[in-house]
């Protein structure tokens, strides 16, 4: 199995001697998809933007496809695959649907099939392409976003809160594309969801950050059958559990 991203000890935060995540240890194989979940303030975006290397990492190592990441450097971590759809989506919302994938992909002979291959995932932006992407709805500028890192051949997909502003209706559409990159292409992908259920049910594997700690990691399908478990993690009632993937029984988590 080739490990797509792995993460071994990784601390993040903002002050160097107060980490807000801490040993954040996952492996992710190429083609999952990892939903990561938990309460406000548990540390998702800061886990995100560390392992993307826009935030200076407090420890630990990050590889992608096995190449050591430069600790805080984001060119780095971009040269090696790893793509973040941060949750403002950050567009270029004067200039057009077509040019903003168009400064994504890099050959401009690959720029027609590029934009076809985007186009495939997200019909919807071909109705749309000479619109500006600061007119686009919220759900449309959310496509918009992901084509423009699928543009980017990612081996590893961060994606924060895909949901932000949209209507579940909408978050229903969108996570079954996320499902069929990661199966078609091999990219892993991290997803940051509020959406618990939705994002169970197309997700491989789930980690449940609660305060900083991984607090419940396992099978995305059997914790979608048992919501109390992954409530008692969000609230901190109850055990923590580490539901282990492939095993039916849930054990006790270590301290
Ligand atoms: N720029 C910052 N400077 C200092 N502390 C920050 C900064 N951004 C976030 N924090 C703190 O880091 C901790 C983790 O925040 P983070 O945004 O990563 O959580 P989250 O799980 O993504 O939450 P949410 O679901 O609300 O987006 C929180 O205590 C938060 O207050």
């Amino acid at each position: 199995m080739t490990t797509m991203l792995g993460c071994q000890k990784v601390h993040a935060g903002y002050a160097k001697d107060r980490p807000c995540v801490r040993d954040f240890d996952v492996d992710l194989a190429a083609g999952e998809v990892l939903t990561l979940l938990g309460p406000n303030g548990a540390g998702k975006t800061t886990t995100l933007l560390t392992l993307s290397g826009l935030l200076p990492s407090l420890g630990g190592t990050v590889t992608v496809d096995g190449t050591v990441i430069k600790a805080g450097n984001a060119r780095d971590a971009a040269r090696a695959g790893l793509v973040l759809v941060p949750d403002n989506r950050a567009l270029f919302t004067s200039l057009t649907v077509e040019e903003n994938l168009r400064l994504a992909v890099k050959s401009r002979r690959a720029w027609p099939e590029e934009r076809d291959s985007v186009l495939d995932y997200f019909p919807r932006l071909a109705e749309r392409l000479r619109v500006a992407a600061g007119a686009l709805s919220g759900g449309e500028q959310q496509m918009l976003a992901i084509g423009r890192a699928l543009a980017q051949h990612p081996k590893v997909l961060l994606i924060d809160e895909l949901s932000m502003g949209l209507a579940p209706v909408i978050v229903e559409r969108l996570l079954p594309v996320i499902r069929r990159v990661a199966d078609d292409t091999g990219t892993a992908v991290v997803l940051v969801e509020q959406h618990v259920q939705l994002a169970l049910e197309i997700a491989d594997t789930a980690v449940v950050l609660r305060h900083g700690n991984i607090v419940l990691e396992g099978d995305a399908r059997k914790l979608a059958a048992h919501p109390e478990i992954i409530e008692d993690a969000y609230l901190g009632t109850g055990e923590d559990h580490h539901l282990i993937a492939g095993e039916s029984e849930t054990v006790d988590a270590a301290p």
